[in-house]
């Protein structure tokens, strides 16, 4: 089945210029989402940005922010994202013994609460508390750097939440995140997600806002496969 909803596209600005930010951000006007990588080298091997990069970020766009962090001790480091004024907050599963209990510091502090998965780690293992998040990001890639291929074997669980969702079993929004372009990101649609982020398929191209037009209309046309 397909996603009902219009499919929405969040730029990854992992594959921005970070010294022209507020211009990069610009640059995507019109785009549902924008995700904002925070990496803390140590739950990842790389480094991005932190809080006061997402507060200034919020200061020069209308575009709800998506904060992926890719941090340990998101019960430490989570909420304050959320009082800052990002519109969701995800964290990793695998950061974390009490995800349900960071969800709901997120969504006190005023964001909705997301919970990513790596690509080997299973989404069975945390069905059961789905229902304390607004979304579940599935990883297409390993995380940490942009730029990577797909990995196509994931969606084999974007197919098991959405057949969850169609059937009012879970009301959650499916995200997906890394190597998506215009090659992938229609078997990435028709397996029934909601939110693509894409990095190097939007800053890479010379004119970020018709890529982000070009993957909504690809998404649009997955979805019709898959009807
Ligand atoms: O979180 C990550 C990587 O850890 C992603 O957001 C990537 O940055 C997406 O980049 P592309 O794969 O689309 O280039």
């Amino acid at each position: 089945m397909a996603a009902v909803t219009p499919p929405m596209i969040a730029p990854s600005i992992l594959s921005a210029d970070f010294a022209n930010l507020s211009s990069e951000v610009a640059s995507v006007a019109g785009s549902d989402w924008l995700h904002v990588d925070v990496m803390d080298a140590h739950f990842v091997p790389n480094l991005t940005l932190g809080l006061p990069v997402v507060q200034s970020l919020l200061r020069v766009t209308d575009i709800p922010l998506d904060c992926h962090l890719m941090i340990e001790d998101p019960g430490r480091w989570a909420p304050p994202y959320a009082e800052a004024g990002a519109h969701n907050v995800t964290f990793h599963a695998e950061a974390t013994d009490d995800p349900v209990a960071v969800a709901k510091d997120i969504r006190a502090a005023g964001a909705r609460a997301g919970l990513s998965v790596k690509p080997g780690t299973p989404i069975d293992d945390y069905l059961a508390i789905l229902d304390q998040f607004d979304t579940v990001l599935v990883m297409s890639v390993e995380p940490g750097f942009g730029g990577q291929s797909f990995i196509p074997g994931v969606l084999d669980k974007v197919r098991l939440l959405r057949d969850r969702v169609d059937h009012g079993e879970l009301r959650i929004l499916v995200e997906i995140d890394g190597g998506i372009n215009d090659d992938t990101i229609e078997q990435a649609a028709e397996a029934g997600v909601d939110c693509f982020v894409a990095g190097s398929a939007v800053y890479g191209t010379a004119d970020p806002a018709l890529a982000v037009q070009k993957l909504r209309g690809l998404a649009e046309s997955g979805r019709d496969e898959a009807r």
